[in-house]
């Protein structure tokens, strides 16, 4: 029988906390074959991107049908796109493929405030690839991209999640690391909450806010976590559950592996070794 495979589209992060690197470790951790398009190459670090030098859509398209046509694909994932064009190459290549496993991580700024994707893109995005999204991973700001939405409460968090539901994607996660509005009164945040929508019901997924500055890549990490256990043949909703664990033991992890100066990596290693125990 032929091991689960899962192919990443997504820029390099020469950094190895985010971008390809992050999913290819990630998809390895969880017994997953892992194969690349690479779509960007940033020059970066855990103080931020230095530099960004994207890859022709012929370039990407090429890596994409290379995998296609030989190892086979069971799941796959998209980060950083940087522009229209490769977003639309990407999703032709996708459809020609027939691949439905799909979780697309509409990555747009890096925390460090560099752009990922170019603004004009966001419609393409919408366009093009959330119509054949398995499942779509938002952080607030990118939640709020695709909305038009200033989002702070958790009702403004469902309404978005209605919104981006009907551009296609079959199920929407909205990332909780970036809600600080919600709970400003307190000094300090308990909770993290990402919330899943399937199109009809809400699923409020509730962890325990680690007080680090070590999320370098978290997004990457958790949509490739996803992507992994849908490759593996999990159902959406337990490859979101597992992502969930996966990246809290990753973010756990985090400041023991003490990297950069900066915001430093998750530990990818982290949720395997916590099961051996
Ligand atoms: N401080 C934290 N403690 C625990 N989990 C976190 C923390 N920050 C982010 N996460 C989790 O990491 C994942 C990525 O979240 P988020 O930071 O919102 O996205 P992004 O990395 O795309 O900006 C989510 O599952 C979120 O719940
Ligand atoms: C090459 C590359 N892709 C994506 C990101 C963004 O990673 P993300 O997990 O959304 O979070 P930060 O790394 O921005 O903290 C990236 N930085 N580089």
């Amino acid at each position: 029988m032929t091991a689960p495979r899962a192919l990443t589209i997504a820029g390099s992060d020469s950094g190895g906390g985010a971008g390809i690197q992050a999913d290819l470790k990630t998809f390895q951790e969880l017994d997953v074959f892992g194969m690349s398009a690479i779509t960007a190459v940033t020059a970066q670090n855990t103080l931020g991107v230095h530099g960004v030098y994207p890859m022709t859509p012929q370039a990407v398209a090429a890596q994409i049908d290379a995998v296609g046509q030989d190892l086979g694909v069971d799941a796959l994932k998209t980060g950083m796109l940087f522009d229209a064009a490769i977003i639309e190459a990407v999703a032709e290549r996708i459809q020609s493929f027939g691949w439905n496993r799909l979780v697309v991580d509409p990555v747009m700024i890096a925390k460090g405030g560099a752009e990922l994707l170019r603004a004009e893109a966001v419609e393409a995005l919408k366009k093009h690839l959330l119509p054949l999204a398995l499942v779509v991973t938002p952080n607030i700001p990118e939640a709020e991209a695709l909305t038009g939405m200033k989002i702070a409460t958790m009702n403004d968090r469902r309404e978005a999640a209605r919104r981006i539901a009907d551009f296609g994607a079959a199920m929407v996660v909205i990332k909780g690391g970036h809600a600080v509005v919600e709970t400003q009164k307190r000094e300090k945040q308990l909770q993290v909450v990402d919330l899943v929508y399937d199109g009809s019901e809400f699923e409020e997924l509730v962890g325990e806010r680690i007080d680090t500055r070590h999320t370098h890549g978290t997004g990457c990490t958790f949509s490739a976590a996803v992507a992994a256990r849908l490759a593996a043949g999990s159902d959406t909703r337990e490859a979101v559950r597992t992502g969930r664990r996966f990246i809290q033991a990753a973010i756990e992890g985090a400041p023991a592996l003490a990297l950069g100066s900066g915001h430093g990596p998750t530990d990818h290693a982290a949720y395997r070794r916590s099961r051996k125990l």
